[in-house]
């Protein structure tokens, strides 16, 4: 492979981004991309990818490099890619930045640093006593490795428009081949990384990038055309949509959220994907809903968690999630089961769901809950936890109660 120096320039521009203005990884790569228009699709993948992995393997390049974790000058930029570049077994092109890379060092440094976890996995040290706590040595290093891997991408069939063979067929013509994945009759998984987003079938609203763990959160909940549901953590809606296409677009979701910018987005998304059961409102929490006491026969929570089990989609999360954060997010996955649980009809149920592995934002919340007041009238009907390291996609817990 030959490094060409303008899409070098952009990675360590890009690293520079995330590692000292802390800029989020999307965002700063996305904000490189839009600036060379010339760029093709084979530049904007290395430029994306390349970041992505150096964010992933931070710990561990930023030792090899001898640099600081946060990024001081360019030039530390450089070290960090060079490192990574050695590791791939990349040849580094004449240029003064590069001059005097210990090549053979950094290759020692990399076989020394691999019997350490925190670095081989690159984690920061509160984070992996966190996991091991949590999940047991086992386990742990098996997700960590899990969640240090590329993402497939999973799509998923809005049968508001289409069904999955059709819409399989269609992305073939359009130059991407998929497959089915078994035991889920909606998703495809892409077999080759590109811009989906380009197709006619997306601008259609015939799919949703939806991972395919993600996927399982909607069927949980059981809904029913002509329904009344409750989507309190709704975000930018990729469940909402799933569900208002197994309600066949009968019956009505309420999708909430405290911000109105995801909101937004849902509105733009539901037009596209057509789904007009959905009402998209703004609340500051449920003490606004308060006179729809026990009027929603589905409530989904999909709680604000720490993320760790999509790590492979967003890999700085390592780096920007501090200890007093996953403590203040128990409280509000807290404050968000006590308060939306009470809106739910008697003979409802209700799914928690989070994209977290720890067990204290997951079955311990669920038995937290079902220890207090609002909690008595509910019983866990089951839950399950999903690990990157035995389904191959995102980490996710998910639980279904049921009001009694
Ligand atoms: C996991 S995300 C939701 C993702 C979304 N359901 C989807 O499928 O695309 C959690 C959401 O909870 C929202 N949130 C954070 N704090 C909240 C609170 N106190 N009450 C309700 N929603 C909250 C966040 O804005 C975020 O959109």
């Amino acid at each position: 492979m030959r490094l060409h120096r303008n899409l070098v320039e952009a990675v360590v521009q890009g690293l520079e981004l995330i590692f000292s203005k802390d800029t989020y990884a999307d965002k700063a790569i996305e904000r490189l991309l839009k600036s060379n228009k010339r760029w093709g699709s084979r530049d904007r993948g290395f430029i994306a990818e390349t970041c992505y992995e150096i964010v992933r393997y931070k710990r561990l390049y930023t030792e090899i490099a001898g640099v600081g974790q946060r990024m001081t000058n360019r030039q530390d930029g450089f070290r960090i890619f060079a490192v990574w570049a050695v590791l791939r077994g990349i040849s580094l092109p004449d240029w003064p930045e590069f001059k005097g890379t210990p090549e053979r060092r950094i290759k020692g440094r990399f076989d020394a640093l691999q019997k350490e976890r925190v670095y081989r996995e690159s984690i920061p040290d509160w984070l992996d006593q966190i996991g091991l706590e949590g999940l047991g040595e086992t386990l742990w290093e098996a997700e960590l490795s899990a969640l240090n891997q590329v993402a497939p991408v999973v799509i998923r069939t809005n049968t508001l428009k289409t069904n999955p063979k059709l819409l399989q067929a269609t992305l073939t013509e359009e130059g991407f081949e998929t497959d089915p994945i078994k035991g889920q009759p909606e998703a495809l998984v892409l077999r080759k990384r590109g811009n989906l987003f380009k197709t006619k079938s997306f601008s259609e609203g015939w799919f949703e990038v939806q991972d395919a763990s993600s996927q399982r959160v909607a069927p949980l909940l059981d809904v029913g055309a002509g329904m009344r549901v409750l989507d309190c953590c709704a975000g930018a809606g990729g469940k909402t949509l799933h569900l208002a296409a197994l309600m066949e677009n009968k019956g009505r979701i309420l999708a909430t959220d405290i911000y109105p910018g995801k909101l937004n987005e849902l509105k733009k998304r539901a037009r596209r994907a057509g789904a007009f059961c959905i009402e998209a409102r703004a609340v500051k929490g449920p003490s606004d809903l308060k006179r729809q006491k026990g009027k929603f026969d589905r409530i989904l929570i999909d709680a604000p968690c720490s993320g760790l089990g999509v790590l492979r989609r967003n890999p700085d999360t390592k780096w920007k999630l501090r200890p007093d954060q996953i403590e203040t997010l128990v409280q509000t996955q807290r404050e968000i089961l006590s308060g939306y649980s009470r809106l739910l009809s008697p003979g409802g149920k209700l799914v928690y769901a989070t994209c977290s592995i720890l067990p204290q934002e997951n079955r311990q919340q669920v038995d937290w809950f079902l220890d207090t007041e609002a909690g008595a009238a509910f019983k866990l009907v089951k839950d399950e936890k999903i690990f990157a390291s035995a389904s191959g996609f995102d980490g996710f817990y998910l639980a279904l109660l049921e009001r009694k």
